[in-house]
Formats: C-alpha cells, sequence, structure tokens
C-alpha cells in the first residue's frame, strides 16, 4: 500500500528525530560502537496507572506516531548540528544515522479511541535495537499527552450527560494544540480536524456600548414580508413590555448592554446567543419560585451584587421577541459566573413563562450555556443539583488537565535477540512484564468487557466458550477462570516494511471507538468516586514464565 494519502491530517512540524533527549542519541552511538547495530529488540510502551483517580484511559496519539516513523529521517542539518554537539563522536556514526531509516521496524498497537488500562503493551516496538531506542521520546511524548487529554475529555463526556460540551482551552493550554469536544473555539483546529467551531462573544463585546445612539444600523429585513424594520425600536418596545415581567425598575436596566445584543442580533440574526452576565443575569432577591433549590449564595442575606444593572436576561428574551417577530429564532444565553444552577434555574424558568405567555414554543428550549473555571466536579455537583444547563463551555480545566498534568507513560525492552529482558524493581508496580506479549479482551454474556489478559505468542489464543485461567501477574492467590462468550485481539499490526499497513481511522470512527469501548465497561469502573479497578491479568503460562525468570534474576541477599 502506499502510504501518500493515509494520514488524514499533517504532522506538526516539530515532530522530527531531534524531537528527543539527548541520551537516546548518546546510548544509539555507545550501541553502535559496541556492535549492536543488528541486535533484534521489542519495546512495550504502556503506563502502570490511570489517571485522575480513575480506573480506565483511553488511548490516542497513534496516527502521530505513525506520521512520525514515515518522516523519521536525520537531515543535514540535523547531522551538522549533532556533529558540533557531540564532538568526540566519529564521523561514520554520523553517516549511519543519516541513513537510518524506520523500515526495518515493526509496529503492533491497539486501536485508537480504545479504552485501556494499565499494563497493556500500547505500541509494542519491533525492530533493530538502535533506531527502536531513538524512538521512544517521541512516541512517549506522542503518546501521553493525546491519552491523558483524551481520557480527560471522556471523562467530562460521561459527567456532562446529555448536555453538550464545547471547548474554550486555547486561551488557557500550555501550548497552541489540542481542542475539541462536540464544538470548540479553536478556528484552526475546526480547519484542521472538520471540529464544529462554535461560541459567544466576550463581556468586552457587552461593555464596548454604552448606549443607542452606538447603533448606525437600525434596520434588520423580516424573513415573513422581506421588509426593513427599525430593529432598535422593536427591541425597546420588548423590553418596555418585559419589564414587569421581571420585576426591575428601568434603572436597573443597562443600555449598553442592551444596544450590544442588539448588534450582535444583526450581526447574526439566525445565530443570536450572548452572554448574559456582564452586569447581573436578573434582580436579586430572586422572585420566581424555586421547590427544590437553594441558590448556592444569592439567597444569603446581605450578599452584595455585583452592580447596579440587573438585565441580562430581560435584554436577551427582549431582543429574541423582537427577533421572532421578524422570523428569526434566538439560540441562547451563556452564564459565566455566579451560581450557575441557581441562574439556569431562573432562566429557563422565565424562558417557559415566555414561551407559554407568547406562545412561541422554542422559547421555553433555548440553549443555556455556562462556563467560567468548570471541572467535571462541578458537572457531577451540578447534576445533582438538577441543573437547566444545556452546554458546558470548559476550558482550562479540560485542555490542561488540571488535575492530572501527565499520564505517565513507560517505554521498556523486554526482549533482545529473542531472550526476554525484565526490569526489575522494589516496587512490584514498576516490574515489567518481559517477552513478547499478546492482549485480549475477553467479554461476558452481557457483552461487559470482564478482563484483559496477556499471552506468551506460542500460546493458544483464548477463544468463545473455552474456559481459561486468568492470573493476577504478581499477587499468586488471585485468580479466576473465565469462560468468555466474546474475544477481541486487542494488537494489531500498523507499519511494517516501511509503510502504514492499515487503513487508519478517521477521527469521527476514532470518536465512535471511544464510545464503544467504553459502553462495553461498567459503569462501577467508570465513575468518578471510588472506581471498581478493571482486571488485567496474564496467562498462567505467562505467569510461570515471569516468576521464573524473576527469581532467576533477583539476586539472593545475605545478612550479616
Ligand atoms: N451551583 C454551583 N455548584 C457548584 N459549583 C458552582 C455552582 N455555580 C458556580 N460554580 C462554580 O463555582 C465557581 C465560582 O467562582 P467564583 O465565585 O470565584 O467566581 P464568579 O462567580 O465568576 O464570581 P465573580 O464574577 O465575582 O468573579 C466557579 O468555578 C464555578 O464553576
Ligand atoms: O473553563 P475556563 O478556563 O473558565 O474557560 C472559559 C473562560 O474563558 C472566557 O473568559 P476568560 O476566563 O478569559 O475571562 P473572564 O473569566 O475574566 O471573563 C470565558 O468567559 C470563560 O470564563
Ligand atoms: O465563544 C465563547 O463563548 C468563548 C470562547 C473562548 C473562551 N471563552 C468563551
Ligand atoms: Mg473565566
Amino acid at each position: 500500500m502506499n502510504t501518500e494519502g493515509v494520514f488524514s491530517r499533517q504532522q506538526n512540524g516539530v515532530v522530527q528525530p531531534l524531537l528527543t533527549d539527548l541520551y537516546q542519541i548518546t546510548m544509539a552511538y555507545a550501541y553502535w560502537k559496541t556492535g549492536k547495530v543488528t541486535d533484534h529488540s521489542i519495546f512495550d510502551l504502556f503506563f502502570r496507572k490511570n489517571p485522575f483517580q480513575g480506573e480506565f484511559t483511553i488511548f490516542a496519539g497513534l496516527e502521530e506516531c505513525l506520521k512520525f516513523l514515515q518522516a523519521f529521517h536525520f537531515s543535514q542539518s540535523d547531522i551538522e548540528y549533532l556533529k558540533q554537539t557531540m564532538s568526540s563522536v566519529e564521523d561514520e556514526f554520523f553517516e549511519f544515522l543519516s541513513n537510518l531509516s524506520t523500515n526495518d521496524v515493526v509496529i503492533y498497537a491497539l486501536d485508537e479511541g480504545t479504552v485501556v488500562f494499565p499494563r497493556i503493551p500500547l505500541i509494542r516496538v519491533e525492530g533493530p535495537l538502535i533506531i527502536t531506542q531513538l524512538l521512544e521520546t517521541t512516541l512517549l511524548t506522542l503518546v501521553n499527552y493525546a491519552s491523558l487529554m483524551a481520557t480527560n475529555a471522556a471523562r467530562y463526556r460521561i459527567a456532562a450527560g446529555n448536555s453538550k460540551l464545547l471547548e474554550f482551552g486555547l486561551r488557557r493550554a500550555q501550548g497552541p494544540d489540542g481542542g475539541g469536544f462536540d464544538g470548540t473555539s479553536n478556528v484552526l483546529a475546526g480547519k484542521l480536524y472538520d471540529i464544529p467551531v462554535k461560541g459567544t462573544h466576550a463581556h468586552a463585546y457587552v461593555t464596548s456600548f454604552t448606549s443607542f445612539s452606538e447603533l448606525l444600523m437600525r434596520t434588520l429585513h423580516s424573513k415573513i414580508d422581506g421588509k426593513p424594520y427599525d430593529f432598535v425600536q422593536l427591541t425597546i418596545k420588548w423590553r418596555s413590555e418585559l419589564v414587569p415581567l421581571f420585576k426591575v425598575v428601568i434603572t436597573e436596566v443597562n443600555d449598553g448592554e442592551l444596544a450590544a445584543f442588539i448588534s450582535f442580533a444583526m450581526a447574526f440574526p439566525d445565530q443570536f446567543m450572548v452572554l448574559v452576565d456582564t452586569y447581573d443575569v436578573e434582580r436579586y432577591p430572586c422572585h420566581v419560585t424555586y421547590n427544590t433549590f437553594t441558590p448556592r449564595q444569592k439567597c444569603l442575606p446581605n450578599t452584595p451584587t455585583h452592580s447596579k444593572y440587573r438585565s441580562g436576561l430581560l435584554n436577551f428574551c427582549a431582543v429574541s421577541l423582537a427577533l421572532n417577530d421578524l422570523a428569526f429564532q434566538a439560540v441562547g444565553i451563556r452564564i459565566d459566573s455566579g451560581d450557575i444552577a441557581y441562574l439556569s434555574f431562573v432562566a429557563r424558568e422565565y424562558f417557559i413563562k415566555i414561551s407559554a405567555k407568547y406562545e412561541i414554543p422554542w422559547f421555553k428550549d433555548l440553549i443555556i450555556m455556562a462556563s467560567n473555571d468548570i471541572n467535571e466536579e462541578t458537572i457531577l455537583s451540578l447534576n445533582e443539583q438538577e441543573h437547566k444547563i444545556n452546554c458546558f463551555g470548559i476550558g482550562t480545566h479540560l485542555v490542561t488537565c488540571q488535575k492530572q498534568p501527565s499520564l505517565g507513560c513507560v517505554y521498556k525492552l523486554v526482549e533482545l535477540n529473542h531472550q526476554p529482558r525484565m526490569k526489575l524493581s522494589q516496587d512490584v508496580a514498576k516490574v515489567s512484564l518481559p517477552g513478547r506479549k499478546d492482549a485480549y479482551r475477553l467479554f461476558s454474556e452481557r457483552e461487559d468487557a470482564l478482563i484483559d489478559l496477556l499471552i506468551r505468542p506460542d500460546e493458544e489464543q483464548p477463544s468463545v466458550g473455552t474456559k481459561i485461567l486468568c492470573r493476577h501477574p504478581f499477587e499468586e492467590s488471585r485468580r479466576a477462570y473465565v469462560t468468555p462468550s466474546k474475544v477481541e485481539k486487542l494488537h494489531k499490526l500498523y507499519w511494517k516494511d516501511g509503510r502504514v499497513c492499515r487503513t487508519l481511522p478517521s477521527l469521527e470512527d476514532i470518536r465512535n471507538n471511544v464510545s464503544t469501548s467504553l459502553k462495553s465497561i461498567r459503569s462501577d469502573i467508570k465513575r468518578n468516586h471510588n472506581p471498581t479497578p478493571y482486571k488485567v491479568a496474564v496467562s498462567d503460562n505467562l505467569y510461570n514464565f515471569l516468576h521464573n525468570l524473576w527469581m532467576e534474576n533477583a539476586p539472593i541477599g545475605e545478612l550479616t
């Protein structure tokens, strides 16, 4: 297969062979000098602990790894730079480096978007030791962040239930890469990855207006008769009508805010969605009855309000009703401060009231978007408060993965020249599983994923209806028989003979894979609080192989 055109997206230009730690090149030289040029190696890329105190992870970043392999080549300027930096290195090594390619590398990996668990090799890299070693840092950097971010996003998806999620993180991210959800405010992410671009406006748009005199354009053409109407007049008429409903006095209504909303509506009459909290969203103390809900702050006595204006919601409704007169349908509001559950109740109640009073069915379903430092726990808490929000805009906590900033994937040598290699450690969690291993996911009759099983390559594959012993890799007494109703082979061949050898999934396919893969995982494993760990096991054969090797390699100490 020709690899031209197999990638749907371009690679970030900084991903190149020098995007690595110096020690990879130092080791490559020392391997080369010792004569390890033809040594055959197998490395496993895996993580040891799920992030965010959770019990699952989403695997991502594979396509970027494959693009890196395809483009892998030390350029003339890379070689010049290395020659200057590593002055004691022999010239022939640089000759060797400049001819180095990934043609002899073989990559097995899990599909992107698969739910994965600790110790399962996400990527198995096979090939000549020098090149496989040189790939370590770059593969790790490409998988670690992408998988952490994908996991974070999946957790928000689970927490948010049916609410839409928009990503607003560009301004807060550590760098310009990364973006997406149901939609993103990041325009380049939209262009490159075909993610719907969405958004509202900033507070600056509202504060930039102070009066109606700044509205130089006042007419809007009706969709009904195509005629121009004085949209400012029409909105002001609606505002007067609504003032008693909102129980405000006219001095509490901000003209600049209304002027800003009018101008935004005239620019986007079919997509009218505005930020209603520049001044106060509504009148305090609340006069709408809430049977089930006590506002977090607003009902506390003497709580100061932000401003003398309480017109955000009123002004939005006035503009939306004026738009409705001309047959345009407003989209909704964004709330970016205060008690967002409480404010969502207030807004929804007004929307329902107006919908009934003026017989406008869609008004009750207007979108209520919430933003402001939202994280997974905030969404879960808002769920308990039975919020009326349809959409969350999430920035900082999504893109910076603030709850846990790194996944901690590692890259360990597990076999050299067909001999198993094992990294020993006092800490059992850090002991690596030696040799080439294949991973299978075994499913129950209910189609739940029961366990992931690692086996040695010469073993019989697990099969449907056949009982198999699954063992905890390190605790002898923890073992169970499983008779799977379905078996999924997790590792697939992705790279051989210098090219990608599988059709790569589109972003949509990956998204679907996340959703199906997650669906097969029991909900107690996915829950936010004290989730149940998923089982990752080894076959009896691999268990014995690993423990024999461990015994052979662990020195017997001597007490004196
Ligand atoms: N009902 C709620 N339940 C749980 N968390 C909430 C609720 N409403 C808002 N929050 C969260 O509480 C925090 C509110 O922050 P804070 O009070 O500092 O800011 P603010 O409302 O923007 O106030 P200000 O406009 O004065 O800066 C945000 O992180 C927000 O996501
Ligand atoms: O999840 P978040 O990190 O809050 O991301 C979104 C935030 O970004 C925007 O404003 P910004 O925070 O720049 O300004 P403001 O909060 O001072 O209005 C927006 O109004 C949200 O508050
Ligand atoms: O479009 C928005 O509402 C938006 C975009 C970026 C950051 N905060 C909000
Ligand atoms: Mg903010």
